[in-house]
């Protein structure tokens, strides 16, 4: 099956009460790893791809090993544009094979976000790819720019509501106590904003930040109306935790597919949890 867009399966998401997961890829093991647990659940996927991760791989690469996935496994894919911060780098990704991609213009003023946000919705849409906009700021560390938590801003309803039916974006990611990375406490969620947003508007609710976030609070945030759920840092963690146990066990080791195996092992474990968990298995 080619890349799809985010349109094939979000609206079933928000009909039926799912989420599906954006996963980041950062390497080949990655995106093995994720398609793999894709096809033992049978589920949809996205790709996410920062633009830190699109310079380390390479767009030629990056394209390539996505459309590997989509065809060997047969599910829908989209590969996705994470946080993109331009017209420019959407536009780029686009022409040479994204099939989503977010255009991330929360750090504007409200209306140059929507100004913004509306010249990438117009291009992409023109050419079938489905597009997530951002309003309000989200804590943490998210590629290479750090936002202190405290000073993170949760959106106002009514301004999301307002932004997506001005921008007709496809998915709609908005502040609501999530944060990039793990958390050093319990993330406290708004679920009553998801909930204003989502139930007004047709698209689903995207939350960031979804590694470290307790599976209740998931739960909850799905019935609010998250229909799309990101995860890289737990993906990232359980990687490196096999590397350095493999590493410790033989300090030897110089092959890289005897470290790299486990990895990719770990990371199975967790994409197949997190699909489970957002009840994406055997909807695709
Ligand atoms: O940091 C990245 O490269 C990707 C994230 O921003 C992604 O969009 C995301 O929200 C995942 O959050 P995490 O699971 O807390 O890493
Ligand atoms: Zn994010």
């Amino acid at each position: 099956m080619p890349l799809v867009s985010m349109n094939e399966f979000l609206p079933k998401a928000k009909e039926k009460k799912f989420a599906v997961g954006q996963f980041n890829i950062n390497n080949l093991e990655f995106v093995q790893a994720i398609t793999e647990a894709g096809m033992e659940e049978n589920s949809p996927l996205i790709f996410g791809v920062s633009e830190g991760a699109l310079r380390y791989m390479g767009m030629e690469y990056t394209v390539a090993m996505a459309k590997a996935a989509a065809k060997k496994s047969g599910l829908p894919i989209a590969l996705h544009l994470d946080h993109g911060s331009t017209f420019e780098v959407a536009m780029a990704c686009i022409r040479a094979g994204f099939s989503s991609v977010m255009f991330d213009g929360s750090h504007h003023a409200y209306e140059e976000n929507i100004r913004l946000t509306k010249e990438v919705v117009r291009a992409a849409h023109a050419m079938g790819v489905s597009v997530e906009g951002e309003l309000g700021t989200i804590g943490g560390t998210e590629d290479d720019l750090t936002v202190d938590e405290e000073a993170a801003t949760l959106a106002k309803p009514d301004e999301a509501i307002r932004f997506w039916e001005e921008t007709g974006v496809d998915a709609m990611a908005i502040a609501v106590g999530t944060a990039h990375g793990m958390y050093k406490g319990e993330p406290k969620l708004h679920y009553d904003i998801i909930e204003a947003v989502a139930s007004k508007i047709p698209v689903p609710v995207v939350l960031h930040g979804g590694s470290g976030v307790p599976d209740e609070s998931i739960k909850k945030a799905i019935a609010a109306g998250a229909g799309k759920i990101n995860v890289n840092t737990e993906n990232q963690v359980a990687a490196t935790a096999a590397i350095r146990a493999a590493l410790a066990k033989d300090a030897e080791v110089i092959d890289p597919r005897k470290y790299l195996t486990p990895a990719r092992s770990a990371m199975v474990e967790v994409v197949r949890g997190k699909i489970r968990l957002f009840g994406s298995n055997n909807q695709a």
